[in-house]
Formats: structure tokens, C-alpha cells, sequence
């Protein structure tokens, strides 16, 4: 298909317009508009925020109380089977078999997802060793880690060569370093190997680090969206620390809210300046010049995805 201009038309990975899910109690998603394209995007929000509901509306398995919602062009109200042949889904919570062997639980749902036996075993074994089980595929899971339960229920989203895979919390219950080897298999699944990623969690500088954009949930609402760098870009500020005559810092303080800029001080002896436009880090040097200061240094502010939440308010979400 093509648009307008002769360019191809992309589809979204993910789109809803105005999804909602009511339970009795509580408005789980409340008219949710959100795009998600390719590459790897983080779903963030506190606990209860609606990041499961959405996953589930996604895959059809949940309805949803109004809005619409299409994954990889399919309307997950009535096409939940052709959106499953094409989505591998990690659920959050601990549902493997004790008494089954990731190797047998993978081919299994292989043959599930439609591969015949032989492929679904070749199949099963690449996931696993891509996973990093291809040592501990043959043993029962009962036995396994949290770590390594992690990795088989990872395994089984990607058997049938998905285009888009939902991972819901794949950190969740996992020690640092066992956290870092999962974030970068999230990572690689997204790099590598050219497969969307919709993937969730409470603590933000997860997301910052393997994601390419962040969707920020808020009570069911959407809190923003945006490309991951856009998160971590200039907030609009400058630190600028000085060194000179006794109050240097209050002296250019004063001086820069007489010419005009907004400032005020900021840690140690640093002043923050908003900048108004391209040439205010030339004002703010030109400033230090004429009151005879030393200009010690002078940097962009950067912002973290916590500081979404400061000012948005969802307060319990975690920084790591
Ligand atoms: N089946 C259900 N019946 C009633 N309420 C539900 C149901 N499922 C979820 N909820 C409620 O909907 C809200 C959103 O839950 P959801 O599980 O989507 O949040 P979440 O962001 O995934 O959080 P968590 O990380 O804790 O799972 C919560 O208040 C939850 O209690």
C-alpha cells in the first residue's frame, strides 16, 4: 500500500483509539489512545497502572469495555486467533508445568502454534539456547531458578517465530545480574532478531535502557509517549557552575534574571537557567565575561523517565 505521497504506508505494530476496560470496581484503562511501531518499546506504569489488562485486550483474550484496538493490522475484538499465530506473549506470573522439562513444554506449544513435530522440536532447541537453557532444557522446571523460569516462559513466546512478541514484567522476581542477562536478551530479541517488543515493568531504568520508545501509563490513562532519547534529553535547562569574587553564583543569578532568563540556584554552587532559545548558553557566557567570572563549566540538564513521574504524580512507580 502507499500513501499519498508514494511512500509506503506502515502499519502500526499496536494501535488503540479509545480503549477502555471497566471492572466493577476500578477503570483498569481509561480511553487509551497509544501507538506502538517496530523496535522495542517500554510499557511502564505502577502496579495496578493497566499495563496486564492492555496485554491481554492485545491478544484478544480479554474484552474490552469500549474503544477499539488493532495489533499488526488485526482487530483484536474479532480476529484474537490471527493476532495469536502472530504474537508470543510471556505472561507476568509463574505458569509453568513443575513437571515438565522446558525442552517438552516449548515443542509442545511449537506443534500448538502449527509447526510439525520435527520443526517444532529444531524450532524449541534454537529458542532455548537463544534463551541460554540449552544446558537445563531436558530437566523439569520445578527445579528451576526464577531466572531460568524467566528464560523458558521467554522461550515459548518465541517458538512460533512471532512478529511481535508482549513480554509482562520478564524482570519481575529476578536478582540484578539476572535482571541485566534478561534485559539484554530483550534487547537482542528487539536487535537481532527484527522482532517487535512490547515490553512492561514498575522500574524505569529498565526501560531506559533497552527500549527505543516509552509509554507511560498513569491509572489507565496515558501519561506520555515518546521516543526513549526524548526522555532523556535536555529538559530545557542549563547547570551552570562559576567561580570568581565571593557570590559569584548569586551575582550571575541576578544578573541572568535582570537579562531576562529564568534562574535559580541549583545543587552545590550551581545555577539552573531555562533556556529560552539557541542563543541563551551565549548570553549566559557572554554574562560570565562582563562580571568577571570564571566559567567552570556549563551543561545541559538531562532529564531521567522518573522525572515524568514527578511531574505526572504516579508516585509509587520505582526508579531503579
Ligand atoms: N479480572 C479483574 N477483575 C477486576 N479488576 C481487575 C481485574 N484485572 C485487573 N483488575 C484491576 O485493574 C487494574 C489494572 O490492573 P493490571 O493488572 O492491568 O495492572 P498492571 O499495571 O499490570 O499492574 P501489575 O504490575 O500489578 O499487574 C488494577 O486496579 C486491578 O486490580
Amino acid at each position: 500500500m502507499e500513501g499519498a505521497e508514494g511512500a509506503p504506508v506502515v502499519t502500526p505494530v499496536i494501535e488503540t483509539t479509545g480503549l477502555t476496560k471497566a471492572y466493577p470496581r476500578v477503570t483498569a484503562l481509561d480511553h487509551l489512545d497509544v501507538t506502538v511501531g517496530a523496535g522495542v518499546t517500554g510499557l511502564v506504569g505502577a502496579n495496578g497502572a493497566g499495563k496486564s489488562t492492555l496485554i491481554k485486550i492485545l491478544l484478544g483474550l480479554v474484552p474490552a469495555t469500549s474503544g477499539s484496538a488493532r495489533v499488526l493490522g488485526h482487530d483484536v475484538a474479532t480476529e484474537g486467533t490471527a493476532i495469536r499465530s502472530l504474537v508470543g506473549y510471556m505472561p507476568e506470573h509463574d505458569c509453568l508445568p513443575s513437571d515438565v522439562s522446558a525442552s517438552d513444554l516449548v515443542v509442545h506449544l511449537g506443534q500448538m502454534s502449527g509447526l510439525p513435530y520435527a520443526a517444532a522440536r529444531e524450532r524449541a532447541s534454537d529458542v532455548l539456547r537463544h534463551v541460554g537453557l540449552a544446558e537445563e532444557r531436558y530437566r523439569v522446571m520445578g527445579g528451576y531458578s526464577t531466572g531460568m523460569k524467566q528464560r523458558a516462559k521467554l522461550a515459548q513466546a518465541l517458538v512460533h517465530d512471532p512478529r511481535l512478541v508482549l513480554l509482562d514484567e520478564p524482570t519481575n522476581g529476578l536478582d540484578p545480574s539476572s535482571r541485566d542477562d534478561m534485559l539484554s536478551l530483550v534487547r537482542k530479541i528487539g536487535e537481532e532478531f527484527g522482532i517487535a517488543v512490547l515490553v512492561t515493568s514498575h522500574l524505569l531504568g529498565e526501560l531506559e535502557r533497552v527500549s527505543d520508545h516509552v509509554v507511560v501509563l498513569d491509572s489507565g490513562r496515558l501519561l506520555r509517549s515518546s521516543a526513549t532519547s526524548d526522555f532523556l534529553h535536555a529538559t530545557g535547562s542549563l547547570l551552570v557552575e562559576v567561580q570568581g569574587p565571593h557570590d559569584a553564583d548569586r551575582l550571575l543569578g541576578q544578573a541572568l534574571v535582570d537579562a531576562g532568563l529564568t534562574a535559580r540556584p541549583a545543587e552545590g554552587s550551581m545555577i539552573e537557567v531555562e533556556v529560552r532559545d539557541d542563543h541563551t548558553a551565549d548570553l549566559v557566557r557572554d554574562l560570565t565575561v562582563d562580571l568577571g567570572l570564571g566559567l567552570v563549566r556549563m551543561q545541559e540538564r538531562h532529564h531521567r523517565i522518573e522525572d515524568v513521574f514527578r511531574e505526572g504524580g504516579a508516585g509509587s512507580v520505582q526508579p531503579v
